[in-house]
């Protein structure tokens, strides 16, 4: 379904992505990791057509990815900073239904339909209670949840999310990921997640690309050698407690 190839973005005489090609199928869960400045950020804004390559091309369904979102229910997209200002006196509903409403108007009004369906995000992603709230008095981990349930409004066949496990707790955490597999496994919906969770890597994705500035490794978790891509891609002298069946046989470092 997106295929990347050779993908290199240069920022001045910054490479910041060199060479960078892969293939994600549809419905797969994947999560690029990787340290700081590595260029995971890049990668997906690039997915996203929000950067163009220097060099390389992706191609979404065989489309480049402006075509694809105009034709299509578009990318649902979480970016790492969020894009609504909190601190204004918007309710959870609003904050959802802004993106539903964006190709017919805000001015339409909601029909009960797009309530339903807001309702219906929120709830899959513990937050309907707070629907009618304003969106700066909850918390930073709820203002995430509300963040994905708005990813999900406009029902893409693609999600791509930029760490949305920042500031969650490891209740909800779990419970995200879980969302996430479910999206991918039952609904078809084709997940690129970046995150410096690589605990939960092994445990909830279906392959792993492990990024800095070039795709050092892409595989399913199980094929992935940890210790060696610990050395490669994050430097010497990091220890990782690898997670898998409800953390029965966490260890430390080695293949796990
Ligand atoms: N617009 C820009 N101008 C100059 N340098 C940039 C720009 N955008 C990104 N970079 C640089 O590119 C590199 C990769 O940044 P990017 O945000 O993609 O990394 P990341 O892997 O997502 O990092 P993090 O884990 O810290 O979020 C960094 O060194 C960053 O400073």
């Amino acid at each position: 379904m997106i295929i990347a190839k050779n993908l290199t973005v240069k920022i001045g005489n910054k490479i910041i992505l060199d060479g960078v090609s892969f293939e994600v199928k549809k419905g797969e869960f994947v999560a690029i990791i990787g340290p700081n400045g590595a260029g995971k950020t890049t990668l997906i804004k690039t997915l996203l057509g929000l950067i163009r390559p220097t060099r390389g091309d992706v191609k979404i369904s065989g489309l480049l990815p402006d075509e694809y979102i105009k034709l299509k229910n578009g990318i649902g997209y979480l970016p790492q900073k969020a894009i609504v200002n909190w601190s204004m006196p918007l309710r959870v509903l609003d904050v959802v239904l802004i993106e539903r409403l964006k190709p017919f108007g805000l001015f339409r009004g909601y029909t009960k339909k797009d309530i339903e369906a807001a309702m219906h995000w929120l709830s899959r992603f513990g937050v309907e209670d707070k629907a009618f709230s304003y969106i700066r008095d909850l918390s930073g981990g709820q203002q995430q949840r509300v963040s994905l349930a708005r990813c999900m409004i406009n029902s893409p066949e693609i999600l791509v999310l930029d760490e949305p496990n920042t500031a969650i707790d490891a209740v909800y955490n779990s419970m995200i990921y879980e969302i996430l597999r479910d999206l991918s496994s039952q609904n078809n919906i084709t997940i690129i997640m970046v995150t410096h969770d690589i605990g939960a890597v092994s445990a909830y994705v279906d392959e792993v690309m492990c990024l800095n500035v070039k795709l050092h490794c892409h595989g399913k978790p199980s094929t992935i050698d940890y210790s060696h891509m610990l050395k490669t891609v994050y430097g010497d002298g990091m220890n990782i407690m690898l997670h898998s069946e409800a953390c029965k046989n966490c260890k430390w470092g080695g293949n796990g």
